[in-house]
């Protein structure tokens, strides 16, 4: 049986305790390591594999709670993926109709639809402005890529990037590991916890994430929650693990002690 810290597995242990539970994981950082291409992220075998075993667990529910949109999520996460998943920081939301789903995705306005447009322009010549900044396109966001940029270009374009971007009335800055993602949606991990927490009527929310967007997450969570912060960072997360490696430990022993 693989090991926790201490204060950790009892915390984790209070938490199996409940009937009724949700187990909601990040993508990017937490289940798949962070990678030079959004493109090439996978989630870890390991973790997959838990976390699809810990779904036919009685009373609990799993969810991946993403930043990326649901389209590229589907593409990074081979089947089988969870029933549940929240793309787009929350803009999107997938939930089946067995388990009440009352989502619909708001379509944009024209005036949201402009403004998408008119924020995509400026990053999209930002990013041909510095080598190897590159742009991804989401469908209510855009997000400016520095990864794979030299270290004094990717301040610069990020730099660039929020001076040019901050002016625009009705547009959010979201500022994550090597990128600035600008929105025109206003959700965020945390709204969709709670919105997850109320449809699954759970006594109980475990969040796992590694973002600096993850914080929204965190901060909703309660006494009777848990949050795991995965790697080095500021966070409001009571307890951490030091990278994606450790995630499938701690869903096996999850696993154990919800038997
Ligand atoms: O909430 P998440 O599931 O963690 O998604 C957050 C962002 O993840 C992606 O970017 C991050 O992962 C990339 C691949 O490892 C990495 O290259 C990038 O530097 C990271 O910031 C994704 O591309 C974004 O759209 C998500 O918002």
């Amino acid at each position: 049986m693989p090991e926790l810290a201490p204060a950790l597995h009892a915390a984790l242990a209070d938490f199996a305790a409940h009937e009724r539970v949700l187990v909601a994981l990040d993508f990017d950082g937490t289940m798949s390591p962070l990678v030079d291409r959004p493109q090439d992220a996978r989630p870890l075998p390991a973790s997959a594999a838990a976390f699809e075993q810990l779904a036919t667990s009685p009373g609990v529910y799993t969810a991946v709670v993403s930043g990326r949109n649901l389209q590229s999520l589907n593409q990074a996460y081979p089947e089988p993926r969870p029933e549940i998943c929240i793309g787009s920081h929350g803009a999107e939301r997938l939930l089946p109709e067995h388990l009440g789903a009352l989502w619909h995705d708001e379509p944009l306005s024209t005036k949201q639809l402009q403004l998408l447009k008119e924020l995509t322009g400026r990053l999209e010549q930002i990013a041909a402005a510095h080598a190897n900044v590159t742009v991804e396109h989401k469908p209510s966001a855009t997000v400016l890529h520095v990864r794979q940029a030299a270290p004094d270009t990717a301040l610069k374009a990020l730099a660039q990037a929020k001076s040019a971007l901050q002016q625009l009335d009705g547009v959010a800055l979201l500022e994550g590991k090597a990128v600035l993602e600008a929105t025109v949606h206003h959700g965020d991990k945390g709204q969709s916890l709670q919105w997850l927490r109320e449809v699954l009527d759970v006594q109980a929310v475990l969040f796992v994430g590694d973002d600096v967007t993850d914080e929204n997450g965190f901060k909703v969570l309660g006494s009777a929650d848990l949050g795991i912060k995965v790697g080095a960072g500021p966070t409001v997360a009571t307890y951490s693990i030091p990278s994606p490696a450790e995630l499938p430990d701690l869903l096996n022993i999850l696993i154990f002690m919800r038997h």
